[in-house]
């Protein structure tokens, strides 16, 4: 199998069965040999095939006299890719992407459906400038979704909220890679230290702004490779999620339960910022999750993190009233952290949202029983939906006359923060999107 191959069975496999693109990829590079050279470009063309998606559907119907979807799916890939590697990809001759995409047709279908490529592959060669979109006069959700590769709903959705323009950033910064973000373990290391370290290993590395132990590395080797993370020096974690331990403000020596834990970034966190005294409860629903954070904690060097299989809608009633401190990192829409994932956005839904809101309201419910009188119950998610969000809070409130909202910003640095409950965007402070809330519990 060559490489455009490979990358077709990888994408055939993500709009088929809907399967991750990141584990599909891990799974061939572990079966098959394949060169540095070749990884590198069958992940460009498999995440950017996937991330540009619904537009180059959009494209290749301008070329086509009937409709996309009225051939067969391994067709329509093959067609998705030839037309990625002419519009998007410069290295690639447009003649090689054209022919390899014939070959893969016969192979994949007959002559006719080898034509067809053909046909459509060397139009969009000699006629590029057929391949537009609906004016933003015309259409201004249509043409930015179709601009900057988001599904309409979501556009028209933040439109709706945020306005045309800050959409507009929006999806352009969700379209650019984010730099490496850790956190340094400071139960090991300085940040001064690590960011030297790091130097020596040949990465770029520069403080964040944003928390004391955020490290951003603008140029790093492949991370498996580092041995200051094999050493525990540091976790791969964004500034944004880092804020949530500090909002939190655990103490030396509390009991502190962490709801939604894995694979545990905020947990070994919370331990670090205890000086790892105390008692941490990491639960979540998923066991092999639940080791993911054991051997983040054992790598780190923290000893006080125990995990727990237990749903985070019956922690109350396992642990009433028993915690200092309770963090609620709820599952989300992740709306936050487009950036990250090129093939999440098209996996998202406006009936996930509603479905997730109903979900965070009852963990958090749950969540509450389990903190103590004059306790601190922090929820969390990295999405900016507000009804994910700050909805989620106000119906909180609005039914636990037990807990007032506490001011979120005094514990932490930012600007541009006109509510007690902290909500970044990613293209106004250039980090995952993320909400923080904090409640305290009179009795
Ligand atoms: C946003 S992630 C948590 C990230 C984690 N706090 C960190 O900082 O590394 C949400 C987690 O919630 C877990 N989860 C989903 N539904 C849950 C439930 N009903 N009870 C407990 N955990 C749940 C998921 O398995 C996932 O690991």
């Amino acid at each position: 199998m060559n490489v455009r191959e490979l990358a077709l069975r990888v994408i055939n496999d993500v709009n088929i069965k809907q399967a991750y693109a990141n584990i599909v990829l891990n799974k061939l590079f572990s079966k098959h040999q394949i060169n540095e050279q070749d990884r590198r470009f069958i992940t460009e063309l498999v995440y950017g095939t996937i991330k540009v998606g619904k537009t180059l559907d959009w494209i290749l119907n301008r070329y086509m006299s009937r409709p996309l979807n009225k051939i067969s799916p391994i067709i329509q890939d093959i067609l998705r890719m030839g037309a990625y590697q002419i519009l998007f990809m410069d290295k690639v001759p447009d003649s090689a992407a054209c022919n390899q995409s014939v070959e893969l047709a016969k192979k994949y279908g007959h002559i006719g459906t080898a034509k067809l490529v053909n046909a459509v592959l060397r139009n969009i060669i000699r006629h590029p400038e057929k391949a537009t979109y609906p004016t933003p006069e015309e259409d201004i959700a249509l043409y930015l979704s179709l601009k900057y590769y988001h599904p309409l709903w979501m556009v028209e959705r933040w439109i709706e909220k945020i306005g045309k323009a800050d959409t507009e950033k929006l999806c352009a910064f969700n379209n650019c890679p984010p730099d490496l973000s850790i956190r340094t373990n400071l139960l090991k290391i300085t940040r001064a230290a690590l960011i030297k370290r790091l130097h020596s290993e040949g990465a770029e590395a520069v403080p964040s702004l944003l928390t004391p132990e955020g490290i951003l590395c603008k140029k790093h080797t492949t991370l498996t490779n580092m041995a200051s993370l094999h050493e525990g020096l540091f976790q791969v974690q964004d500034e944004s999620s880092m804020l949530v331990a500090h909002v939190l403000a655990p103490q030396e020596g509390e009991f502190i339960i962490d709801t939604c834990s894995a694979p545990g970034g905020k947990s070994t966190h919370i331990a670090a910022l205890m000086k790892d005294t105390g008692k941490i409860l990491s639960t979540d629903i998923y066991e092999q999750k639940l080791n993911i954070i054991s051997e983040n904690a054992k790598r780190l060097g923290i000893s006080i993190i125990h995990t727990e299989l237990i749903d985070a809608q019956q922690i109350g009633d396992k642990y009433p009233m028993q915690a200092d401190r309770v963090l609620v990192d709820a599952p989300c829409s992740g709306l936050g952290v487009l950036r990250k994932k090129p093939d999440s956005r098209w996996r998202k839904t406006e009936t996930l949202i509603k479905e997730l809101a109903e979900l965070q309201g009852e963990i958090l419910s749950s969540a509450a029983k389990a903190v103590k009188p004059g306790g601190v119950l922090v929820y969390s998610t990295c999405t900016t939906e507000v009804e994910e969000n700050n909805k989620v809070i106000e119906d909180f409130l609005a039914s636990h006359e037990n807990f007032i909202l506490d001011d979120a910003r005094k514990y932490v640095n930012l600007s541009q923060q006109n509510n007690k409950m902290i909500q970044l965007w990613p293209h106004i402070h250039n980090v995952d999107g993320f909400f923080i809330a904090r409640m305290l519990k009179n009795k």
